[in-house]
């Protein structure tokens, strides 16, 4: 099962010039949480951060009781393994197989025997599609199989947290679709607790549990997926929707200037559009953490923008579609 992550405060910062600040949030056990922002607003170091690879300069990050801050670097060590991670390029060793990849976090971190490797490396192969593919080097794969190798090598210690960095960058849109779906099939499978920093919209709005949104030095929103979907809020509108009108120009943020030129030509962010069913999981359950679409915007009085959770039915059961990136394309399959 996945574990709670709960962030306060958290602040980093590189010789003096503040990455962000203050940042709280809590990545529910077993869910799917995706962060988002704009390049070099810090992503990545938030990844690093959490997995103790660096030391904020203040706040907290608890998990299962402890502080991972004020660990000293050899508990650090010990709750380092409740994480699997996946680099934004699979950070395979480019000299070694795929089979040794994978079975490198098992031969530095266990006493297994080979026999035992072998087995745990040919389930997680066979869980990300791979089997066959042992005896390549990375070089010689897809993109898209290097992605699904270093997800490989991110699971074989069974862990409880799964941080991904931008596993669909650099994948074409069905490679995409497919490793999004892998993601939901995996996080059903191990009950791990997710975190996704992603730069695709698509995957935002379909995939998580859960979204947040960094923007110039600070968290500008966390919470359920139908929370910021159905936000008003500037920044997370333009970003969500993939505007140019709005708060976040080129280089950060827009000065007054540039907001008020477009105030004035009465330039307006378009009305958001449709909150679209969450992918399901391919063995036809619901989602661990699934809640029934639409609550979030009922419990807290929202208006979900006209043609929400097209698909569906009248009885309230969902009906959903497979085989495709986006929801509510094509047949309607009924679960
Ligand atoms: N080890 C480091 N030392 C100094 N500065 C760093 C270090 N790591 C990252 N930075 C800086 O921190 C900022 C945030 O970088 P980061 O890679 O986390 O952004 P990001 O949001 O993940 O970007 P992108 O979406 O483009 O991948 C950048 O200005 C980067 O240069």
């Amino acid at each position: 099962m996945g574990v709670e992550v709960a962030v306060q405060g958290l602040t980093k910062s590189f010789g003096g010039q503040p990455v962000w600040s203050d940042v709280s949030l809590t990545l529910p056990a077993g869910e799917i949480s995706v962060l988002l922002g704009p390049s070099g607003t810090g992503k990545s170091v938030f990844l690093k951060t959490l997995v103790g690879l660096l030391r904020p300069d203040a706040g907290s990050i608890w998990i299962e009781g402890k502080d991972l801050p004020r660990l000293s670097e050899r508990a650090l060590y010990e709750v380092r393994k409740l994480f699997g991670v996946l680099f934004q390029d699979g950070a395979l060793f480019g000299s070694m197989t795929i089979y040794d990849n994978v079975a490198f976090p098992l031969r530095e971190h266990t006493r297994k025997s080979e026999s035992q490797i072998r087995e745990v490396v040919t389930e997680k192969l066979d869980m990300v599609g791979l089997v066959g593919a042992e005896r390549k080097l990375p070089g010689e794969i897809s993109g898209g199989m290097r992605k699904r190798a270093g997800l490989a090598r991110a699971l074989v210690l069974d862990p409880r947290i799964v941080l991904f960095d931008e596993p669909d960058s650099g994948l074409d849109p069905v490679r995409t679709a497919y490793l999004n779906q892998l993601i939901i099939d995996l996080n059903q499978r191990t009950g791990a607790t997710f975190l996704i920093v992603t730069h695709d919209i698509n995957t935002a709005r379909t995939v998580p549990d859960n979204i947040g949104l960094i923007y110039h030095g600070h968290l500008a929103m966390f919470g359920a997926r139908e929370m910021l979907l159905s936000s008003t809020e500037p920044v997370v509108r333009q970003f969500l929707n993939a505007q140019r009108i709005g708060p976040i120009g080129m280089a950060e943020e827009k000065d007054a200037e540039e907001l008020r030129a477009e105030a004035d030509a009465g330039v307006e962010l378009p009305p958001l559009p449709p909150i679209p069913l969450q992918l399901p999981p391919s063995d036809g359950l619901p989602r661990a953490a699934e809640r029934p679409p639409g609550q979030w915007c009922r419990e807290h009085g929202v208006t979900p923008p006209p043609g929400s959770f097209a698909g569906l039915r009248d009885t309230g059961a969902p009906t959903v579609t497979l085989g495709g990136p986006r929801a509510g394309d094509g047949p309607e399959v009924t679960r």
